[in-house]
């Protein structure tokens, strides 16, 4: 679990204000979607997870454990229990599939030869890349890449997964197919999934813990049935932003879906 307290970030030398006073609860074994306009500081909170940028003010505590209090070296040793998914796939172009995915365990694990290529096996086998091994980057399609980034993200088994817009660039049945594969490791290995995302069919399909981030301000939180039926003005705008949504809340309310309130 991934809880932020009461985090503030500024730039141009305290001048700006980005974050205020951010309160989160990211789960473990549960998909958590980041949303928000684009500039309402979802990115710049993410950087702030993942201890890429200090927060002035406020706790991120991993299981307990402040990050924003960490040394170089201790947060060093965290970062190991973290899987990142970049935007693009971020693959080595030169490297084949099983090469790519092995990088990480060459990098930060001390495992042999053989029990690198098991596991890396094993991470490709559970994207169903099976048979793509020994491809290069540019002979598969987008999707495929994306799922050789997120065998490469699981290698080192981690706690925490990090996701920036997983599905850019991606039609949408291969988003939801890599929606569902997101969905499946992080239920089947218990990880603190964390997704920055703009896509309202991930909204819809996966979201078991949705942050709304507005201007800088948590501005809702909740889950993707409870997203139909809340009155947040700021919320609706952006997530009713389209017809088919505005449509899919029309006809939830006429057959009469009921609020639903999930406990965690
Ligand atoms: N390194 C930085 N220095 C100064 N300002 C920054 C920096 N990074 C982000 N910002 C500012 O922080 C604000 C929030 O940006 P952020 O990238 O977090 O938005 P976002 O919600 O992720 O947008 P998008 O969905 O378009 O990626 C913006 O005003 C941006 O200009």
């Amino acid at each position: 679990m991934i809880e932020v307290k009461h985090l503030d970030k500024y730039f141009d030398n305290g001048t700006r204000q980005v974050l205020y006073d951010i309160n989160a609860t990211f789960y473990d074994g549960k998909v958590n979607l980041i949303i928000g306009q684009s500039g309402s500081g979802k990115t710049v909170l993410v950087k702030n997870l993942v201890g890429l940028f200090k927060p002035e003010h406020g706790e991120i505590l991993y299981d307990g454990r402040d990050i924003t209090k960490m040394s170089r070296a201790q947060l060093k040793e965290t970062r190991k229990e973290i899987g990142m998914l970049f935007q693009g796939a971020a693959l080595f172009d030169s490297e084949t599939v099983i090469d790519n995915v092995k990088f990480p365990l060459m990098m930060f694990s001390s495992m042999s030869e053989k029990e690198q290529l098991e596991r890396a096996q094993f991470c490709i086998d559970k994207v169903n890349l099976t048979g793509s091994e020994h491809k290069y980057p540019a002979e598969l399609s987008g999707g495929m890449q994306k799922r050789a980034a997120i065998a490469r993200a699981i290698a080192l088994n981690p706690k925490y997964l990090f996701c920036d817009e997983p599905n850019s660039g991606l039609d949408p049945k291969t988003s939801i197919v890599i929606d569902q594969l997101l969905w499946d490791i992080t239920h089947e290995f218990g990880i603190t999934t964390i997704i920055n995302t703009h896509d309202m069919n991930s909204v819809m399909g996966i979201g078991e813990n949705i942050v709304f981030i507005n201007h800088g301000h948590v501005g809702w939180v909740g889950n993707k049935d409870q997203i139909y039926d809340q009155d947040n003005d700021e919320l609706n705008n952006f997530v009713f932003a389209t017809d088919l949504f505005r449509d899919v809340r029309k006809y939830r309310r006429a057959h009469g879906y009921v609020k639903t309130k999930v406990e965690y």
